[in-house]
């Protein structure tokens, strides 16, 4: 049975579309280059939803050795912007998301900082203080618990049935976060409930089930919807389409989409890069624990292509292209080398590869790619190879 969702959103309607090689939504500047020089770009007149500057999370484990899960990692997401977050599994993506909602657990520690701005009260900020971004890296547990998640920073984990209460219905679990972050009661709550289901396309007919006995996909479909209740100003969306198919994954998207109209922003994690292709405004790749490229989605996923040698082969591995996939297996995060991670991957690579490339212009390389793509990640064609 197909469960629509209220009204999927075009694909041609996304303003991506309409900012494609230009800038930062509801910006005059240029998209968030990665890494140091990230930290000095313009600031008078770009205000930034989230501004995350060199975040770095190791685990420390029980024989001592200390995994470096995520490494210097800058960037910024702009109000009304979709960001997509990709890499192979292993490289970080979580523990990033993670880190941001301070749901790592105790063997963790972070550096850097994670400055989550209110858009609306910023353009103007008050005289005590209270429109002053909040560090999430910094924030002790009981402004993140009170005042942040779901309120100011929504979830949609990459495990929904670790996140589900295995004991309660959906519909009773959707309801209670509604009447908590909505104030409804009674007919008003139900209706509510019933639209907030329906948003993550999750079937009416099975509000009364609960988490264990819902297929991953409705699970998934669950964690999606309870996510959107608070229309929280971001949203970090970790896998949220993992076990749906091409058709749910769309509308899925489309739907967390739509979540950054009026402002809001969207950091989609995901190892789909066509659904990325279709909502992202820009593409940020991690590769061991470090953003390696982020790029503008249109020129990434069309022409020229991505610049980092990894981008590109993720790129190249889709069977909608060249169906090859990047040799080897990531490096261990407990033991990374000096220099660059990827360059035992790395056909490009030499002697300069020893030493960690200094990020500049949006790609962390000594010898990005200039070479261009001629097929989007869905497999359309849009132009010739450069
Ligand atoms: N508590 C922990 N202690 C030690 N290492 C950890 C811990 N939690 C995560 N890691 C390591 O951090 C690394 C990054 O994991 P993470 O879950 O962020 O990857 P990911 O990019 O989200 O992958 P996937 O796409 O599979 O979800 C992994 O190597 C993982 O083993
Ligand atoms: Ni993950």
């Amino acid at each position: 049975m197909a469960h629509a969702l209220p009204r999927p959103v075009p694909h041609r309607a996304h303003p991506r579309h309409r900012l494609a090689g230009r800038c930062v939504a509801g910006t005059d500047q240029p998209a968030a280059p990665i890494g140091a020089d990230a930290v000095s770009r313009p600031s008078e007149t770009f205000r930034p939803l989230l501004r995350v500057r060199e975040l770095s999370v190791r685990f420390r484990t029980r024989g001592g050795r200390d995994i470096a899960a995520v490494s210097e990692v800058s960037f910024d997401l702009a109000a009304g912007e979709c960001l997509a977050l990709v890499g192979e599994s292993g490289c970080g993506k979580s523990v990033l998301a993670s880190a941001l909602l301070g749901l790592l657990p105790a063997n963790a520690r972070t550096s850097g900082s994670a400055l989550l701005h209110h858009p609306a009260r910023d353009a103007a900020p008050g005289p005590a203080g209270q429109d002053r971004p909040l560090d999430l890296l910094a924030a002790d547990e009981a402004t993140l618990a009170r005042t942040v998640r779901g309120r100011r920073v929504g979830l949609v984990p990459q495990s929904p049935a670790a996140h589900l209460t295995p004991v309660r219905t959906v519909g009773s679990q959707l309801a209670e976060i509604v009447r908590e972050l909505k104030g409804l009661r009674g007919k008003e709550l139900a209706e509510a409930t019933l639209a907030a289901a329906a948003r993550a396309a999750f079937p009416a007919d099975h509000l009364d089930r609960c988490p264990h006995q819902l297929s991953g996909g409705l699970a998934q479909r669950a964690a999606t919807a309870l996510a959107l209740v608070g229309d929280a100003p971001l949203l970090l969306a970790d896998e949220p389409t993992t076990g749906l198919d091409r058709e749910l994954v769309e509308r899925t998207v489309d739907e967390l989409r739509a979540h950054t109209d009026d402002g809001r922003g969207l950091l989609l994690i995901t190892h789909d890069l066509p659904a990325a292709e279709r909502v992202a405004d820009r593409v940020a790749v991690m590769y061991a624990g470090r953003l390696v490229e982020l790029a503008e989605a249109g020129p990434f996923f069309g022409a020229p292509g991505p610049r980092h040698p990894y981008a590109d082969g993720l790129l190249a591995a889709l069977p909608e292209r060249d169906f090859v996939p990047v040799p080897g297996m990531p490096p261990e995060l407990g033991d990374l080398p000096d220099g660059c991670a990827f360059a035992p991957r790395c056909a490009r690579a030499g002697a300069e590869c020893a030493q960690l490339p200094v990020p500049s212009d949006g790609v962390a390389c000594h010898h990005p790619v200039t070479t261009g793509r001629s097929v989007s990640a869905s497999g359309r064609r849009e132009g010739s190879t450069a």
